[in-house]
């Protein structure tokens, strides 16, 4: 057990001076803090219950478990307590902060192969007591990798953490979505089958190059594009080529762990012993090759905060209003993206029709060859997008494009509708099942935490120099969550005065997403016709230079390529249809730019199909085509999240309706005599 921890810490927001932040996350920021009466520099982190009232579970479970863990890899909490309507977890201060924010500040092209071995040495033998004690971290990431001035490596944050020994409601919040997409195992994308800690071996291995290239493959894209492509994709991995200075080891223990197939990964255990570890060097070295001439923590991290909102007013300047909840997302650490139902649909709006397959190549190449990517995931997901709109005359290169986006659509283990709609079928058990019996005798198995409440604070400001002011917080409780957090102070509206918004307020008035890691349940009856769609088993058809095209993503579940000839076509229907594409194609182009022109498109299939009523087979022809632009534009509508003004179950109906009409019409093609017969005649 850790020496901190066998100190008692005090439960009281005022037994403590609250300095500078030095960290933040998706649901809290990190305070570097003095415990005064221990006279002992802390870490605390204040989560705002208010802001995380839809996962007030996964706080109940991460200070539960940041309390029971004992490990000297594991960031193990002193103890916890409410505050106004904040949550405080008192940590030992780590000074050197996380891996991410080392190489956001020092190392924007990653870490030498020395300093990687021993990092990931080091989280491996955390993972290997998580898993031994059941349980599964599931943000396995640089950003909760955590390097001590000492050198010493914790594995921090355990807000999405599993027992997986859970029955009932808990395991079966297993099946839901839980971490950080860049980082995130298909199984655990799936949500087909559940996932156990084979997801966090998954997560080890990108987390190994994000540590090798100073940034997470896809970390540029949008949640919902990191999905598809981990999906389609043949998973990431360290190149021949690019990544030459890496060592074979290297190459071989992150294919080991990013292997589609979660049976097929290693343990941690089994990882350990791999040859690659040789590389490993003690903690000194780690100490003085990674936090040599650094700035202390609290500066660098203002540094950064300075630099993103720089980066922010910059894209602010390029890019209109409805981009900007997602910039600041990216903006503020692709590490700190935790899904949640906002994130989904704003993520969704930026999906451009640009290149899947091949974009990982690209960006990466572009990263390294013109040095033109800043480590910006923002500036580098619009330089992209620029370039791509200067290719668009390409119009191959396009219809590739749009082929790779649907058939990415048709991997998605739902149809793109069902999979949106699924998103929104928030699911409310699993917000409040927290208060089941295992838990709270977990609960009352706590060691660090003693008093159920504490003393009334003494009103006004504490008057310390430098610390945050207490005042505001006068005569509200304080809650061990030594015990289970009190249900009280898990609805803080009922405890809470005016004067406590004002406590830590000004620190928390940005605009953030606050709901933390996202908890969807995908409905019972869309996991069994899902199960059968997962690209990475399909047989591979066509390799793309590392990536890989499956037959599933050729088969016929795949979503409408209207391009195609129509099926029984005649040379005529086939020309009609030719003819009916060049338009198409034209207006596959539109759609691409805005919702506007996207209605403006709908405008004129309607306009055609009127005007060209009964006339002739061309038209039928043109019409069938143009009914599987309009469902393909009612799809893109759908997954460019134009939510606003079209309801989903309308769009459903919509769907069925045009299909059942290209239906018919397909009949009425195949019935009418065609026209080079009738010539003959
Ligand atoms: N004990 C600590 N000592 C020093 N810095 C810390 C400590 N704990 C956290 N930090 C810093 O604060 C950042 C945010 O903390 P943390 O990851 O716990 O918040 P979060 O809201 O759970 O984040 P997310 O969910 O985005 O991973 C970390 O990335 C790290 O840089």
């Amino acid at each position: 057990m850790e020496q901190a921890s066998e100190k008692k810490f005090p439960h009281n927001a005022e037994d403590y001076e609250l300095y500078e932040e030095v960290g933040e996350g998706v649901s809290a920021t990190v305070y570097r803090a003095l415990c005064v009466p221990l006279n002992e520099i802390v870490a605390i982190k204040v989560l705002d219950l208010e802001k995380c009232n839809n996962d007030l579970d996964g706080i109940r479970r991460e200070v539960q478990t940041m309390i029971l863990i004992d490990h000297p890899n594991l960031l193990r909490a002193h103890c916890s307590f409410a505050t106004g309507h904040n949550l405080w977890v008192v940590m030992p201060y780590v000074a050197g902060g996380s891996c991410l924010h080392i190489i956001k500040s020092a190392y924007p092209e990653g870490f030498e192969e020395p300093v990687i071995a021993t990092l990931l040495r080091e989280v491996l033998k955390a993972l290997v007591y998580l898993h031994a004690h059941g349980h599964i971290h599931r943000d396995v990431k640089a950003g909760n990798i955590l390097v001590d001035s000492n050198g010493a490596v914790k594995l921090a944050d355990f807000g999405v953490a599993a027992c997986m020994y859970d029955t009932g409601d808990r395991q079966r919040s297993r099946n839901t979505f839980v971490g950080t997409p860049c980082w995130m195992a298909p199984e655990v994308m799936q949500q087909v089958h559940g996932y156990d800690f084979k997801a966090d071996i998954w997560s080890f291995g990108i987390t190994a190059l994000e540590l090798a290239h100073g940034h997470a493959p896809f970390s540029k894209y949008p949640p919902m594009k990191v999905l598809l492509m981990t999906l389609q994709n043949a998973p990431p991995g360290l190149d021949y080529e690019r990544d030459k200075k890496f060592s074979r080891s290297f190459r071989e223990i992150v294919a080991a762990c990013l292997v589609k197939d979660p049976k097929k990964r290693p343990t941690s255990e089994k990882l350990l012993k791999n040859s690659f570890f040789k590389h490993a060097r003690s903690k000194e070295y780690l100490a003085r090759t990674m936090l040599g001439g650094l700035s202390p923590l609290g500066e660098r991290f203002k540094m950064l905060k300075v630099k993103e909102a720089d980066i922010l007013v910059q894209n602010k300047a390029m890019y209109e209003d409805k981009e900007q909840l997602s910039q600041q997302e990216y903006i503020r650490g692709i590490s700190a993206w935790n899904f949640n139902l906002e994130d989904l649909k704003n993520q969704a709006a930026l999906i451009p029709d640009d290149l899947i397959l091949n974009s990982e190549e690209t960006s990466v190449s572009g990263r390294h060859a013109d040095g033109q990517d800043d480590g910006s995931p923002v500036v580098g997901m619009y330089l992209e997008r620029t370039n791509h709109s200067k290719a668009a005359s390409q119009s191959e290169d396009e219809l590739s494009d749009i082929h790779n986006l649907e058939s990415s659509l048709a991997a998605f283990p739902m149809k793109p509708l069902e999979a949106l709609k699924t998103c929104f079928d928030f699911s409310e058990d699993d917000i409040g099942g927290g208060a089941d019996s295992e838990q709270q005798s977990q609960q009352q198995s706590f060691t660090s935490c003693v008093d159920q409440e504490a003393a009334m604070y003494a009103g006004g400001d504490s008057g310390r120099v430098g610390s945050i002011s207490h005042s505001g917080i006068a005569g509200h409780r304080n809650f061990s969550s030594g015990q289970l957090i009190p249900d009280n102070v898990l609805s803080p509206k009922r405890f809470m005065g005016d004067g406590d918004r004002e406590y830590l307020q000004p620190r928390h008035l940005r605009e953030r997403n606050y709901s933390g890691p996202l908890q969807y349940r995908p409905k019972k009856d869309f996991s069994s016709s899902i199960a059968g769609e997962d690209a990475s088993q399909g047989a591979v058809v066509e390799r793309k230079g590392r990536f890989k095209v499956t037959s599933a993503d050729m088969s016929a579940k795949g979503p409408i390529n209207f391009f195609s000839p129509i099926s029984g076509g005649s040379t005529n229907s086939r020309m009609a249809s030719s003819a009916a594409s060049s338009f198409l194609q034209s207006l596959r182009f539109i759609l691409q730019q805005n919702t506007k022109q996207r209605e403006e498109l709908l405008k004129m299939i309607k306009f055609v199909e009127e005007t060209s009523g009964n006339s002739a087979e061309l038209t039928e022809a043109s019409m069938f085509d143009l009914s599987q632009v309009r469902i393909s534009l009612i799809l893109h509508s759908a997954t460019l999240n134009q939510f606003q003004n079209v309801r989903v179950g309308s769009l459903v109906e919509e769907v069925q309706r045009v299909k059942t009409k290209n239906v018919q019409l397909e009949r009425r093609l195949n019935s009418m005599p065609r026209q080079d017969d009738r010539t003959r005649e």
